[in-house]
């Protein structure tokens, strides 16, 4: 790449207030490139702000204003950014997430659609599961090639204090359909909340490691929408390992980790008597330290809110529209130049020039994770 790597972002002036980022340099090549040599090649599209959860870490009891409907993207909006992306841009995966996914009701179309325009792109989903024992095997035959399913908990008390919700029965129903489904590998994200949910992470594991499922431990990040989240409180990437070690031993997955949030460890049980790896290896586990082992440098992720606006960094404070200018009459070619824009003035690392989250210079964003697309 013949650019100049890591430079400052020009003034954006009138033009940002219009929702749109400052022109790139002359030169920049064509793809969603950053100034700091990252290309973003993943695509996480929210398709709703709205939810049927409301989980402590994410959303306020009372919920949040939606947007209207007529603000959201419609399914004919959706698959035509996808298009650009994947078509002009460089995309190689897309991620469809929200809010709740399931809760939109043309989901099925939209993946059958984007699938019928691009016969190998691996399009996952995350949800919270509910309501995805009746629709796993529709998602399976529409396209959608795996999921990643969000438990916090298998004991119905704690997985209702989390989400504010009593649905544990339903999430794990929509697990097992997802897995029968064809669905696999299936993923699951479980947020540790220190007192609530950390004390089971090893029985969590061992449930998950006994169906065939890959878990994940994710930290806390500051994005819920109480402003409840503190640096001292959350639990870290080491107090897992260190929780974990209880009843088994990690060792590195060989495998590349090829820019996922996820640090996967092989995981076999510990000897009681000697202390040591004792077995065979029973799977691997999967550890998101978004705060204290930050993945910012290898960042590969673009992102659509459910209202057409870019955020190029999960934690950006500016954001770019691409839905108005769509609605518009734009191009794909405008389109695109807007996105390559939006992307080039990409943050280093959490929102700002250097990691940090929950360093005196951060500041929350104002969108919650459902609001962003998770
Ligand atoms: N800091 C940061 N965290 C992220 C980002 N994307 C995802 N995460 C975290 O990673 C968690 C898991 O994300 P998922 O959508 O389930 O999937 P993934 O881990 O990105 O992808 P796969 O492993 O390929 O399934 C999210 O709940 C976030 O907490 C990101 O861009 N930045
Ligand atoms: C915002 S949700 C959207 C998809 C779906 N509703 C779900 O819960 O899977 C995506 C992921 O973000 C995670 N998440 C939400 N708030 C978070 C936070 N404050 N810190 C870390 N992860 C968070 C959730 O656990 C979930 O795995
Ligand atoms: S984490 Fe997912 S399920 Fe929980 S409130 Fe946020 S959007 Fe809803
Ligand atoms: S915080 Fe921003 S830069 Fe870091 S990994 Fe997430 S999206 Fe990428």
């Amino acid at each position: 790449m013949s650019v100049q790597l890591g430079m400052p972002v020009p003034a954006a002036g009138d033009a940002s207030a219009a929702g749109a980022p400052p022109p790139r340099p002359a030169g920049t090549p064509a793809g969603l490139w950053d100034r700091y040599g990252r290309r973003a090649t993943d695509m996480r599209l929210s398709l709703t702000d709205k939810c049927n959860l409301r989980c402590t870490y994410c959303m306020p009891a009372e919920g949040l204003e939606w947007l209207s409907k007529q603000a959201v993207m419609t399914a004919e909006e959706i698959v035509r950014i996808v298009r650009i992306g994947v078509d002009a841009l460089g995309v190689r995966e897309l991620r469809l997430t929200g809010g709740e996914p399931l809760v939109r009701a043309d989901l099925i179309e939209i993946i059958s659609a984007i699938r019928g325009e691009h016969p190998e792109l691996p399009i996952s989903m995350t949800t919270n599961g509910v309501g995805l024992d009746k629709k796993a095997a529709a998602l399976k035959a529409a396209g959608l090639t795996r999921i990643n399913v969000s438990l916090d908990s298998l004991h119905e008390e704690t997985f209702a204090k989390l989400t504010r919700r009593p649905f544990l029965d339903r999430v794990l129903a929509g697990v097992d359909a997802a897995w029968a489904a064809g669905l696999g590998p299936v993923k699951l994200n479980a947020v540790l909340m220190r007192g609530i949910n950390d004390a089971e992470s090893p029985d969590l594991l061992a449930w998950a490691l006994g169906r065939g499922y890959e878990l994940r431990f994710i930290e806390q990040m500051p994005l819920d929408a109480d402003h409840g989240w503190t640096r001292r409180n959350m639990i870290t990437a080491a107090e897992i390992r260190e929780l974990l070690s209880r009843d088994f031993v990690l060792s590195p997955d060989p495998r590349e980790r090829d820019g996922a949030p996820a640090e996967r460890f092989e995981v076999r049980r510990r000897d009681t008597l000697s202390q040591d790896a004792a077995g065979p290896v029973l799977g691997t586990v999967g550890i998101i330290a978004s705060v204290t082992e930050p993945f910012c440098a290898d960042c590969r992720r673009t992102r659509i809110t459910a209202e057409g606006k870019i955020m190029s960094c999960l934690f950006s404070r500016e954001e770019f529209d691409l839905l108005g200018l769509l609605r518009q009459g734009a191009s794909d070619a405008e389109l695109a130049e807007r996105w390559q824009d939006a992307m080039w003035v990409k943050p280093k690392a959490h929102g700002m020039d250097h990691t940090g989250l929950g360093a005196a210079d951060f500041v929350q964003p104002d969108r919650s994770m459902s609001a962003i697309g998770g």
